[in-house]
């Protein structure tokens, strides 16, 4: 049995004047049980939708979904009880009710044995390091603090799937860094989870799996690596200590598809292609850099390749 089945499935939010808007458009999808799934795509592509059907939250206009076997139609109670879910943001939490308060009162909501419900809230407000701060009221606390109450949220009537939709957008590094920590720990006790994010650092840190979605369609799903494999022109070098006069040397080569250096000093050369890659580095090897590296394509070039960049071609 998939943790989440997705057959033909189309939303449409009617509007007022013009045609209606098709937010996710024939999706087909399937996540194994104790995947790590990545949803990525552009601003208004569709991801949050799907997310929010999949808890239950929106009904599809038409097509089938299930999470862990369970019509989210049919058997929405069973699917919420499944399912936890992490929105970026900050609504959801009462403010002025601490860390635990929050967990108590969703635990009450969510059936879950009182006795079971306080040991676990123990557990989890330690394993998400708020255990010191467990009886303030979370209007105090920071941004990353609020993500880990939400986490702990979601986490507290032990759902076999969890999806986060943006979970680490305006946390600050440190804050992330701690969060994809927890994720990597949840996805080791087996959890399935459904990340939509726009890092595509945190994608191919996380991810088994992503699909790329664009105006409500899969373009493409396949592993991190696999999808990087099929565009085999990109490659890149990096190195440190460059100049603009190097970046200008190496960017009139043959070879050479793009080449930046930043105030720091870091180069960025890529190549037209793979078999250009030999010739181009031992260019850069006669630069005065250092600490020259290479790699090949990875999600951020795949995301280049199948999405249009409309925000600045409008
Ligand atoms: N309740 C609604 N009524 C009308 N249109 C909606 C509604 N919810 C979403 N949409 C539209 O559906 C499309 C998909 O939105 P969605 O929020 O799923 O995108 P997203 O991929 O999550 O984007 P982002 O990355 O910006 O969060 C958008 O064009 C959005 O304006």
């Amino acid at each position: 049995m998939a943790a989440v089945e997705i057959s033909a499935l189309r939303r449409v939010f009617p509007k007022r004047r013009g045609p209606d808007h098709v937010a996710l458009d024939d999706v087909d999808l399937r996540i194994e049980e104790g995947e790590v799934f990545g949803l990525l795509g552009p601003n208004g592509a569709g991801k949050t939708t799907l997310s929010r059907i999949l808890s239950t939250l929106l009904l599809p206009t038409s097509g089938t979904v299930s999470v862990v076997g369970h019509d989210v139609l049919a058997e929405p109670r069973a699917v919420r009880a499944a399912v936890g879910l992490v929105l970026g943001g900050e609504r959801g939490l009462y403010g002025r009710l601490s860390a635990r308060r929050n967990l108590e009162y969703w635990a009450a909501m969510c059936r879950v044995p009182r006795r079971v419900a306080r040991e676990r809230i123990d557990l989890l407000l330690a394993d998400l390091g708020l255990a010191t701060r467990a009886d303030e009221p979370v209007e105090t606390f920071s941004r990353g603090m609020l993500q880990r109450v939400h986490l702990g949220r979601a986490l507290v009537a032990d759902p076999r799937v969890l999806i986060l939709d943006e979970p680490t957008s305006g946390m600050d590094p440190n804050a992330a860094i701690g969060f994809r920590q927890r994720v990597h720990d949840l996805r080791a006790a087996g959890k399935t989870i459904l990340l939509a994010t726009h890092d595509m650092a945190e994608a191919e840190e996380l991810c088994t799996r992503v699909a790329f979605i664009d105006r409500g369609r899969i373009l493409a799903t396949d592993s991190p690596a696999r999808l990087g494999l099929a565009l085999d022109d990109v490659q890149t070098i990096t190195a440190t200590h460059a100049t603009p006069a190097t970046a200008a040397r190496l960017e009139a080569l043959a070879g050479v598809r793009s080449c930046t250096v930043d105030r720091a000093g870091n180069l960025v050369v890529t190549t037209t292609g793979r078999d250009d890659l030999a010739a181009v580095l031992a260019a850069v090897a006669e630069e005065k850099v250092r600490g020259i590296g290479t790699h090949g394509p990875g999600l951020v070039d795949v995301y280049r390749t199948l999405i249009a960049d409309r925000e600045f071609s409008l």
